[in-house]
């Protein structure tokens, strides 16, 4: 029986899941999910420096000719006080006089003969002082397990010093499909087969999503040859299939899966398109059996694949998350079915494609995100809120837009 969408969602998110971990160099480290609490190991900055190459004063002394008594460079271990009426040339960076209140800019004082410089512009108190610890504290929490690790995270662990990282195993993912009239994209075709175009997306997709992805051939239409497949895929924490699933002569998946004693989670979800959408385990192999057309398996794998995904690279970022843009056209849809609808938003409006037969191929090429329509509504009025879901974020624009005014 097939279920409804959010309890095809609660079931994804909701798995246990046992994961298994490494350890490796930050630089190896971006797209991976941390996996052990990443605490600071020291405050920065590690002291009271300058911001500004120029003079280390002491506040009460900013409107006297003040003589230069040192001079401190960043990464010197200068200790030196200031006394009443003296400055110390300090550069960016450097530690600061214990007992400095304050940093003059270069260009903001006169220098005088005779090692003097005289103040020129008005001097607020601390001005231009990065205070220890006010970048990052000692054991502050700098990553969390469940957390991505990208660019902005590799600076906080070079920072201190961190040269290696716990992260999550990558999840092996095997994607195969089945049809008889499939054929590789690397094999000669004849005119009554069509290019398999599931499997390489799924490949790419998986791998996309932090995925390592092994890629095992295409199956036959029967049985055994299923089976085989199947059977050589029971290392991977997943296996993506597409095709066969539903009830034509030769749609021997299912009858597979069975024969392999699958653990079925859900068989069918009540959603357009791709409701012929198995999930189940066999050993401990999560199975994704998706539907043959290529728009189906494609958009029910964003909206339920990329969830497992998530949980299966360790990520603690699992809910489909939404933005909130305006629909360009009115729309109306058929009441009584939830409705996945590809699109395109362009940061302002979200336009749904036209061609959007469960079938096509060429959909999702020209579109970057969707919307789910629940089974209640028939009409979408031009201009209302919707919730757009990411497909593939890179936010770019073939259109110059300005982003410097804002109302
Ligand atoms: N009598 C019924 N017929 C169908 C039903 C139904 O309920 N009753 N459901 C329809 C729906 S909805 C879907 S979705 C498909 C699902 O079928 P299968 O998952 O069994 O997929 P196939 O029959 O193998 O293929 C469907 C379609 O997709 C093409 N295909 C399959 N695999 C690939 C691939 N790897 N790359 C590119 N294209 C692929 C295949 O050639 C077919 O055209 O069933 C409906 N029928
Ligand atoms: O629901 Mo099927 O998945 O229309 O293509």
């Amino acid at each position: 029986m097939a279920i409804n969408v959010q309890t095809a969602i609660e079931i994804i998110s909701n798995l246990t899941l046992d994961l298994n971990f490494e350890i490796i160099p930050i630089e190896n480290a971006t797209g991976r999910i941390c996996a052990k609490e990443i605490f600071a190991t020291s405050f920065l900055p590690k002291f009271d420096n300058s911001a500004m190459d120029g003079y280390a004063i002491i506040y009460e002394d900013k409107d006297n000719e003040l003589e230069i008594i040192d001079t401190i460079f960043a990464g010197d271990n200068n200790n030196k006080l200031l006394e009443k009426n003296t400055c110390i040339k300090i550069m960016t960076g450097a530690k600061m006089p214990d007992n400095s209140t304050a940093i003059i800019p270069k260009e903001d004082v006169e220098e005088l003969n005779d090692n003097k410089i005289k103040i020129l512009k008005n001097v607020k108190e601390f001005q231009h002082i990065r205070y220890i610890g006010e970048d990052i504290k000692l054991d502050e929490l700098l990553i969390n397990i469940g957390d991505d690790i990208n660019f902005s995270k590799i600076t906080l662990l070079a920072s201190q010093g961190i040269s290696h990282i716990k992260v999550y195993k990558k999840p092996k993912v095997v994607v195969f499909a089945s049809g008889e009239e499939l054929k590789l994209h690397y094999e000669k075709i004849e005119s009554f087969q069509i290019y398999n175009s599931n499997t390489p997306t799924f490949i790419s997709r998986a791998k996309e999503l932090g995925c390592d992805v092994v890629f095992i051939g295409q199956a036959k239409d029967t049985i055994e040859d299923i089976k085989t497949l199947v059977n050589n895929s029971l290392d991977a924490d997943l296996l993506i299939t597409s095709g066969g699933v539903s009830v034509g002569d030769a749609d021997f998946t299912k009858e597979a899966f069975n024969q392999l004693n699958i653990e079925t989670i859900f068989d069918g979800i009540d959603v357009k398109p791709g409701k012929p959408t198995v999930f189940g385990k066999i050993k401990n192999t999560y199975i994704l059996n998706l539907p043959g057309n290529p728009l189906a398996s494609a958009l029910i794998f964003e909206m339920f694949g990329k969830i497992l995904i998530q949980k299966l690279i360790g990520s603690r970022n699992i809910y489909s998350n939404y933005i909130l843009g305006k629909l360009k056209d009115d729309f109306s849809t058929k009441k009584g079915k939830t409705t996945l609808i590809p699109g395109f938003f362009d940061g302002e409006y979200f336009e749904a494609s036209q061609k959007r037969s469960a079938g096509m191929v060429c959909v999702l090429s020209s579109c970057n995100s969707m919307i789910i329509i629940d089974d209640k509504v028939e009409k979408l009025e031009k201009n209302c809120l919707i919730k757009i879901l990411p497909i593939n974020w890179k936010f770019f624009s073939d259109k110059k837009k300005d982003f410097l005014t804002h109302e």
